[in-house]
């Protein structure tokens, strides 16, 4: 089954908690049709399926902390082969969240072509996410929790872009639209 998706063309994209990464992919597909796959989204319809496995996702999210590696690449694995028929590629959002996650995904399923790079002010991330807070629903939008994940964000993902930098494969872009 794996076979499927063996030559993909794969993007990640990263960036910081509210920089933007969904907005800027919901554009991209607009242009290019790529598949959208969100880890975040895949992660909270398991928590919406009321599964035991979702809640013990729910309580690591609400803490803003990472879930264990092999949980969420299995997902995405799955999301990608459910769509390798109608794909011309795969936007991979909010992936990988630390190094060793990227590296894990590449053995697995293969290396990507880009990994593109939103972009925003650490002040901007924050006022966005209390915002969208105010209706969002999601249990870690609130104050607490964002600077939880902007933290490891900093800690654990920032090093992902001088990862792939090295390799040469980094494009930045704004996740300012307006
Ligand atoms: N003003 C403004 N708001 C934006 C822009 N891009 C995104 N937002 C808002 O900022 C919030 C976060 O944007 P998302 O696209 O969800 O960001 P994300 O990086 O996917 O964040 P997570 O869902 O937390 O992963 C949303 O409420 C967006 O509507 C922008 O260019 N300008
Ligand atoms: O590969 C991933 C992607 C997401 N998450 C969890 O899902 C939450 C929400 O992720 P999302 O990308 O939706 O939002 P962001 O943190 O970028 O605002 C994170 O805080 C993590 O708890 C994770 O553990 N591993
Ligand atoms: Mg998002």
């Amino acid at each position: 089954m794996a076979d499927k998706i063996k030559d993909a063309k794969i993007v990640f994209v990263v960036g910081g908690p509210g920089s933007g990464k969904g907005t800027q992919c919901e554009k991209i597909v607009a242009k290019y049709g790529y598949t959208h796959l969100s880890s975040g989204d895949l992660l909270r319809a398991e928590v919406a399926s009321g599964s035991e496995r979702g809640k013990q996702l729910q309580a690591i999210m609400q803490k803003g902390e990472l879930v264990p590696l092999d949980t969420v690449l299995d997902m995405i694995k799955d999301a990608m082969i459910a769509k390798a028929d109608v794909s011309k590629g795969y936007l991979i959002d909010g992936y990988p969240r630390e190094v060793k996650q990227g590296e894990e995904f590449e053995k697995k399923i293969g290396a990507p072509a880009l990994l593109l790079y939103v972009d925003a002010k650490a002040e901007t991330m924050v006022q966005r996410l209390m915002k969208r807070g105010e209706t969002s629903g999601r249990a870690d939008d609130n104050e607490e929790t964002i600077k939880k994940r902007l933290d490891l964000y900093y800690k654990a993902t920032e090093p992902v872009i001088a990862y792939y930098e090295k390799r040469g494969i980094v494009r930045k872009v704004s996740g300012n639209t307006d």
